[in-house]
């Protein structure tokens, strides 16, 4: 039996035009998302996030243009199926009130039909994923939770069903810088285990740089530059881009991208402090400044040195090639 091999891309937008009378709120956006991989949407308020990212499960209908997922052009999935199939968590995370949270959680799998002992573990599963206890957390209703609980708990719903492809809008929105972090690094976790393809919406640059393989900058309804956030660092397309990602602190940005393990030098004998190798080039910039150290051993998990790095070798690092 031959099997046709998986697209590369999961998701394909092309020539995509959203309109609202003689408004152009999406303007001939072509794009590409690679399977597996975070792709985060920034740009101004109204410049057309949300409808791009919302014509993809069909919640707004396309006025010209195609979008395929997983190979399949999105117009010849009826929509009900597509939006089962695709995972979407909103700000607000939207969860029913009157469901408790392991019934919020199961919605799409009992759409789907799963029996009750299949979503029974889905539900435990995620609310470990999440770190929420299920004997406290799965019979409580959505107003006996905090917000970041809520938020939490609408994310997990969004992956209820084991989507392939999750689209999320502003999902951490509400939440504090702590909690957000946190949530960040529970979803960059989580994509790690499944595999899942992403696109996110979100204002917060420091978001969009944490998360994004590839960052989309859009203006007015156009895709002004769509690139990995390096490139938009150190290449960005258009004035707007550059003014979006701010100028300032362009070098720490950069550095935060470039993982200490793969810039640093030799073992150095006799050096007395050391880094994870885990951290990023910015992370162990600060902890010398910090610690008052002009150079450190490198050292991986098990505390084992595996490297050195100098200030002076960081400090080249951070400069524009
Ligand atoms: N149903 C609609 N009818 C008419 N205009 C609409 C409709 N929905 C959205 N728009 C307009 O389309 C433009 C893009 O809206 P959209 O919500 O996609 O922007 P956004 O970039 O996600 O904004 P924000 O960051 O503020 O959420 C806005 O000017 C908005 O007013």
């Amino acid at each position: 039996m031959t099997t046709t091999p998986a697209t590369e891309n999961m998701i394909e937008l092309r020539n995509v035009t959203k309109r609202y009378g003689a408004a152009t709120v999406v303007d001939d956006v072509t794009m590409s998302v690679r399977r597996g991989s975070i792709t985060v949407i920034v740009g101004t308020s109204g410049s057309g996030k949300s409808t791009l990212m919302r014509m993809i499960n069909r919640l707004v209908p396309i006025t010209s243009g195609h979008i395929s997922v997983d190979g399949k052009d999105v117009m010849d999935v009826p929509a009900t199926e597509l939006r089962r199939s695709i995972g979407y968590a909103i700000q607000g995370h939207g969860l029913f009130p009157h469901r408790t949270v392991a019934q919020n959680i199961a919605t799409v799998p009992q759409l789907l039909g799963w029996d009750k002992a299949r979503m029974d573990r889905r539900v435990e599963e995620l609310l470990a994923l999440f770190r929420l206890d299920a004997a406290t957390f799965a019979d409580k209703y959505p107003h006996q939770l905090s917000g970041g609980q809520q938020q939490r708990v609408g994310v997990a719903r969004a992956l209820a069903a084991e989507p392939e492809v999750l689209l999320m809008d502003e999902p951490f929105g509400a939440l504090d810088p702590v909690i957000r972090g946190k949530a960040q690094d529970d979803l960059l976790a989580i994509q790690r285990q499944f595999g899942t393809t992403i696109i996110l919406v979100t204002h917060d640059m420091d978001e969009a740089f944490h998360l994004g393989d590839l960052i989309a900058v859009m203006s007015e309804g156009k895709l002004l530059q769509c690139s990995t956030p390096e490139k938009i660092l150190t290449e960005p397309a258009d004035p707007f881009v550059q003014q979006l990602t701010g100028t300032s602190d362009r070098a720490l940005k950069l550095m935060s991208l470039l993982p200490l393990k793969e810039s640093m030098q030799p073992i150095k004998p006799g050096l007395t402090y050391g880094l994870s190798e885990t951290l990023n080039l910015r992370d162990a910039l600060a902890e010398m400044i910090w610690q008052g150290v002009d150079e450190v051993a490198v050292e991986n998990t098990a505390k084992a040195p595996v490297g050195s790095i100098s200030m002076e070798r960081l400090l080249q690092l951070g400069k524009r090639s």
